[in-house]
Order: C-alpha cells, then sequence, then structure tokens
C-alpha cells in the first residue's frame, strides 16, 4: 500500500475538481464512510471535537449520518471562523437540523466522561505546527479521556510534535506519511483514473517561488542544441523562461548562435567553437554545465557522428537533465528525463510500442531497466520512472506543427529545477498540452509553437 504526504492529497484534491468531483462531494463521501467506522464500534453517545478545517467538515457529515445516536460536537473556537466553504455549509446544515452544537473558548467547558466515542476531528493534513493554547490543551483532553478515540484522516497534530494517539485512525483514500498506530483505509469516492492523469494539482507540488528568493533561486537552466536547425534550442529556451526559470543560457554552434539571439534578448547566448556541435566545445561545456541546474539538450543539433560523440560526452558530466530530439540515440549513456515520441522511443529501446494501454507497460519496463525517467509523447503521454505510471491528456492535433516537442523540452527543464523528475516530467506535459488547448481555441490549426510559448504562463495557473 503507497502512503502518500499531505501536498499529495491535496493535488489528488484539486485533480479531482478540475475533472469535476468537487471537495464538497468527497467530503460527504468521507463523513459517510467515517460514520460507517464510527457505528461499527458500537458505542450510542458519541462526541465529536472538531476544528475549524475540512477535517472539521467530515466529521460534521459523520454527524449527519448518524443522527439516529446521541451525537455532540464540540467545535474549537468560533463557528464564524470556521475556514473553509464546504466545512461551513455542513455546518450551517446541522445547525438548521438543531443538533448539539457547541462553540468551545476553553477546555474546561468539555466534559467526555458521559460519551462511549470521542471522534478526533481536530486537524487533517492541513495543519502547521506548532500547537499551543486551546488546541493543545483539547489534544491533551482527548489523549487523556479513556474513551475509544478515533481519529479523522490522520491523528490531529501528526508531525507537530504534540498528537493524538487514538485507538484507530480512519484514514481516506490512502494511508498519509507519518501516521503511527492502528488505521482503516477508507475509500471517499477517487477513482484510479484520478490519480492516474495529470492535472492542475501536480503544478501546485512544483512548489512557488517565496517573496524571499533570489535571482537563481527557481533555476538557471542551459540549454544545448542547435547547428543545423537554430529554431528548436530557441525554443526550448524561450519556454523554460515563460515556465519560470530564472536564467536561460543556450550553448550553441557559432553558425547559429546569432540567429539564436535574434529570436529574444532574454536569452543568454554562448557561442560554440564551429558550425555543429564538437569534440573541442566539450571544454566550455565543462565550465558552463556546473553553473546551472538543469542541461536540456539535443534540440536541432542534428545528427553528426561527432555531434553525437560529443554528446555522449557531457551526458556524464550532467546532473539533472533532459534529453530530447537528435540526443535521444541507441548507445547514449541516457540519464535524468528523455522526452522521446514514438519513433525515438523505438530508437532508444528497439521495441516497437503498440497503440493503447498496452504500450504503458513497455515504457514502465523499460523506464525501470534504465533508471529514467521517461516522457513519452503522444495522444496521451505517459511518464514514468519505472514505478509510478502518469497519463496526460492535455492537448490537440494542431500540435502536431513543428517546434511543440522543443517548447515541451524547455518546460521540462524549468520545472526540474523546481521538482524531481517525475513531478516535473508530469507537470510539464500537463502545462505544454494546456497551452496549446489555449491556442488552439483561437487559431484551430494555425497554430505555431511560438503562440505556445506564449500561452505557458496562463497554462501554468492553478
Ligand atoms: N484532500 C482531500 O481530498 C480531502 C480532504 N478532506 C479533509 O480535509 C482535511 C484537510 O483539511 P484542511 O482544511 O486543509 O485542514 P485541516 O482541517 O487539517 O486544518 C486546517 C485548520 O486548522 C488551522 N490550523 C492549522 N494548523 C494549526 C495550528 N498549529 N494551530 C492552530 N490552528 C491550526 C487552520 O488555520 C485551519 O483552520 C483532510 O485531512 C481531510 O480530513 C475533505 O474531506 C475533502 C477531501
Ligand atoms: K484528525
Amino acid at each position: 500500500m503507497r502512503y502518500i504526504s499531505a501536498e499529495e492529497m491535496g493535488a489528488i484534491d484539486a485533480n479531482c475538481a478540475y475533472l469535476g468531483i468537487s471537495t464538497l462531494q468527497l467530503m460527504e463521501n468521507a463523513g459517510a464512510a467515517l460514520a460507517n467506522e464510527i457505528r461499527a464500534i458500537g458505542g450510542r453517545r458519541i462526541a465529536i471535537i472538531a476544528g475549524r478545517g475540512n477535517n472539521g467538515g467530515d466529521a460534521f457529515v459523520a454527524a449527519r449520518h448518524l443522527d439516529d445516536l446521541d451525537v455532540t460536537v464540540f467545535l474549537i473556537g468560533r463557528a464564524r471562523d470556521i475556514s473553509t466553504e464546504e466545512a461551513r455549509r455542513n455546518w450551517d446544515v446541522l445547525r438548521r437540523l438543531e443538533f448539539d452544537l457547541r462553540e468551545i473558548k476553553d477546555v474546561s467547558e468539555i466534559d467526555l466522561s458521559g460519551y462511549d466515542v470521542v471522534v478526533d476531528a481536530l486537524f487533517g493534513t492541513g495543519v502547521r505546527g506548532p500547537i499551543k493554547g486551546l488546541e493543545g490543551d483539547i489534544i491533551d483532553l482527548i489523549n487523556s479521556c479513556g474513551k475509544h478515540i478515533v481519529s479523522v484522516d490522520v491523528p490531529s497534530g501528526m508531525g507537530t510534535g504534540k498528537e493524538v494517539s487514538p485507538d484507530i485512525t480512519v484514514t481516506f483514500h490512502r494511508p498519509k506519511i507519518g501516521m503511527r498506530g492502528d488505521f482503516r483505509v477508507v475509500s471517499i469516492g477517487i477513482p484510479r483514473m484520478a490519480e492516474f492523469l495529470v492535472g492542475p494539482g501536480d503544478l501546485k507540488l512544483l512548489g512557488r517561488r517565496g517573496p524571499e528568493s533570489h535571482k537563481g533561486d527557481s533555476g538557471r537552466i542551459l540549454v544545448i542544441g542547435g547547428g543545423p536547425y537554430t529554431g528548436a534550442p530557441a525554443l526550448s529556451a524561450m519556454a523554460a523562461l515563460r515556465a519560470g526559470a530564472d536564467i536561460v543560457t543556450v550553448a550553441a554552434p557559432k553558425s547559429a548562435a546569432d540567429t539564436i539571439s535574434s529570436f529574444s534578448p532574454n536569452m543568454i547566448v554562448r557561442p560554440l567553437t564551429s558550425d555543429r556541435l564538437c569534440m573541442a566545445d566539450i571544454d566550455i561545456l565543462k565550465g558552463l554545465i556546473p553553473r546551472h541546474d538543469v542541461v536540456v539538450i539535443g534540440m536541432g543539433l542534428g545528427r553528426d557522428e561527432e555531434t553525437l560523440k560529443a554528446v555522449s560526452q557531457i551526458l556524464p558530466l550532467c546532473d539533472r537533465v533532459v534529453i530530447d530530439a537528435d540526443a535521444l540515440q541507441p548507445d547514449m549513456p541516457l540519464k535524468g528525463i528523455v522526452t522521446p515520441h514514438a519513433g525515438e522511443f523505438r530508437r532508444i529501446s528497439g521495441l516497437d510500442l503498440p497503440k493503447g494501454k498496452e504500450r504503458i507497460e513497455i515504457v514502465k519496463r523499460f523506464a525501470r531497466e534504465m533508471g529514467l525517467v521517461v516522457l513519452l509523447k503522444g495522444r496521451m503521454d505517459i511518464i514514468t520512472d519505472g514505478e509510478i505510471v502518469r497519463g496526460n491528456t492535455t492537448g490537440n492535433p494542431g500540435m502536431t506543427v513543428g517546434g511543440t516537442g522543443d517548447v515541451l523540452a524547455g518546460i521540462t527543464g524549468a520545472f526540474y529545477a523546481r521538482a524531481d523528475a517525475l513531478r516535473a516530467a508530469a507537470a510539464a506535459a500537463f502545462v505544454n498540452g494546456r497551452a496549446g488547448d489555449l491556442v488552439y481555441r483561437e487559431r484551430d490549426f494555425g497554430m505555431v509553437a511560438t503562440d505556445l510559448i506564449d500561452k505557458i504562463p496562463e497554462a501554468m495557473m492553478v
């Protein structure tokens, strides 16, 4: 059974909302499932200790489902401070239905002696420590009450240094990292597909730039590309900038460098020694690579024997690297993230991909055996590290136009500076396709790759 973090659960929640399954629906399912578990314990007198977030909201729903028992809801704090719309709606329902509701200002106002079961819904995954004052006193009260304690989703305060020790935790969808003691996992109606498909929730996992951030904190990206083609590395570089990278350097053959510079003054262009990437460039790149967080390599390089030999010497020098296009060759020391389409996948793996879902296992096995994150581009993009597999369905047939793959490689590079390879690749596939969908609404099949770049910031909004 896979344990997940609070952040991952939040991402799943956001992806559900994107698919049309609202938090209110999930809360209803959570509360109903919780009520079943509470009922199964067998007590009649139920004390619910609820906080002001959605963890409390789950318990308000459970109270409604348990209206044939004697239920008291102790809200810690004031009703007007309930912090989410979903929890408030369910509180208001209980109020209208004249449930026994108490707003608690001091721990002395609660007497748990007359109850059989105490439900701990003070904090769920939204807790941010440390816990002091009233909430701390409440945790002490629960732990010393001697009743059967049921924690909702997680033991309240988990990970803050002060937490409830329940008899059992009823946890939703998947167990949460850090949970101790007995637990039961209950379904809240999150379909497997909602966990498989990449969505806006995955963008939240990238982490945002804080007010304290400095230039370079959000990523220095080195694009190595160009030679026979000049547009390709420029597209990757511009996409990386629009995807939030702070600094983007393009290392390109001399012949391509001027043209690349002319695309935008926002990127730094470092000319290499000749008109193709060659062995003589490796010294220059040895200086550049350590000054960047991520290398994006391959776009527009061509497939000269010496160029490919140089690439094979460069890859081992890179820590985080996104490998695309001409750099995707058999016998290359591939690492990091590779972004092939089906043809390039065949080239690097020797494997033909069937249509449909059977391709997933093949790509997954290849990723595992090679120790790579594979972002296979297709009608449904497949993103896998060999363990976890994600699918992305944003994008449209207009994106078969040249250059969209270069844009994707650039976005992937920018995200890889902020997150691990799998998260970066998954989120990049989503954003690239979503940008394409935004363009398609305005330009239909008239879209070109630079249109996509302009839409990246909008496509990144959660
Ligand atoms: N993710 C899902 O798919 C679903 C989750 N559900 C349940 O919702 C909770 C998480 O709810 P959230 O509103 O994010 O946070 P909490 O209820 O855990 O707590 C927020 C609440 O507490 C205050 N607070 C936080 N830290 C402290 C502190 N150290 N001291 C005092 N007060 C604190 C904060 O200000 C808020 O008021 C999840 O666990 C599930 O139970 C839903 O059911 C929907 C599906
Ligand atoms: K809880």
